[in-house]
């Protein structure tokens, strides 16, 4: 979904992270198969991803629609990735692939050297210890009967973490700024901000490497928007926490990112360091993305 709230103008949003990426990355991710060697990290070779067309008729076959054509893609540990592009450029489609819930139709995903493919829960157990998912609208994903402390327990339970569930609740709490207090309240009984940090501290409790975060900020109003991305800056920057930020908006992007990857119809056109890539964006439609912000349609 596109944000188009009004806002400041480009140069005066982008903040590009210090550092810089590895676009070299990509290239090494390509030369060899996801689960193949030894790789540290999120790793996706030559992935493709369609799906079925609606028929035309009843009688004619469905037709399949590619959304994502063959990318490379490699996080590597403790590294903040962007995945930008415009709405229908494969984003979501891509997500799904990286997190096991789609199989590619070809290509591969592994992290740390180990295949990642969608299967029963307690197959993935492992993956989902070590790579979380944030969604990027808290209200339709938390279960609005559950209290506070039971949605943060859940995914131990789920994933058979080791531990006391009180105790790592009060820590993921903690981590995303929010008072011990709010752990008997509900989902409806929350802000917008505050349902997100639940969310964030739900894809924390299980100590994973990496969160694939979805337009974590999309939805929020702007000063509590800048209070979340602060929170993702303190766990992806100085906690060393790997982050793969899925975002139309540049603006973020560059506050919490080190290299950036551009998706356009399905392909990667862009993936370099984060500064370069917002200061001389080489694709028309990396540079639509640069002149659209903060919130403009693409
Ligand atoms: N379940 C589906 N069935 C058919 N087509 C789909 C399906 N999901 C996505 N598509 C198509 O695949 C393409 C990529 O969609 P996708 O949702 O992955 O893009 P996106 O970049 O995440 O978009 P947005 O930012 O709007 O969420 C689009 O053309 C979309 O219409």
């Amino acid at each position: 979904m596109l944000d188009r709230r009004p806002g400041p103008g480009p140069a005066a949003r982008l903040h590009p992270r210090p550092g810089g990426g590895d676009s070299a990355g990509l290239g090494r991710a390509a030369s060899r198969r996801a689960g193949g060697g030894r790789v540290n990290g999120l790793v996706a070779s030559g992935v493709t991803r369609s799906h079925r067309l609606p028929r035309q008729r009843p009688w004619s076959r469905p037709g399949r629609h590619t959304a994502v054509h063959g990318v490379d893609l490699r996080l590597a540990a403790g590294e903040s990735v962007g995945l930008v592009g415009c709405s229908g450029s494969g984003k979501s489609s891509l997500l799904r692939c990286l997190l096991a819930l789609d199989r590619p139709d070809a290509g591969s995903v592994g992290y740390d050297g180990r295949p990642v493919v969608p299967g029963p829960a307690h197959a993935l157990r492992w993956f989902r210890r070590r790579v979380q998912y944030v969604p990027q609208d808290p209200a339709s994903t938390l279960d609005p009967r559950m209290t506070v402390a039971a949605l943060v327990a859940e995914p131990l339970r789920h994933l058979d973490v080791p531990g006391d569930p009180d105790v790592v609740v009060r820590s993921a709490l903690q981590r995303v700024d929010l008072p011990a207090e709010l752990a008997g309240r509900r989902p409806g009984e929350l802000s917008g901000g505050q349902a997100q940090r639940v969310a964030i501290a739900r894809a924390l409790a299980p100590g994973p490497a990496l969160l694939l975060a979805d337009e974590p900020v999309s939805g929020l109003d702007l000063p509590v928007r800048r209070q979340v991305v602060e929170l993702l800056a303190e766990l992806s920057l100085r906690q060393g926490l790997g982050l793969l930020l899925v975002s139309h908006d540049l603006s973020v992007v560059s506050a919490l990112c080190s290299r950036t990857v551009v998706l356009h119809d399905g392909r990667v056109v862009e993936d370099r360091p984060t500064g370069e890539l917002v200061a001389d964006p080489r694709h028309p439609r990396t540079r639509l993305l640069v002149e659209a912000v903060p919130h403009l349609p693409c």
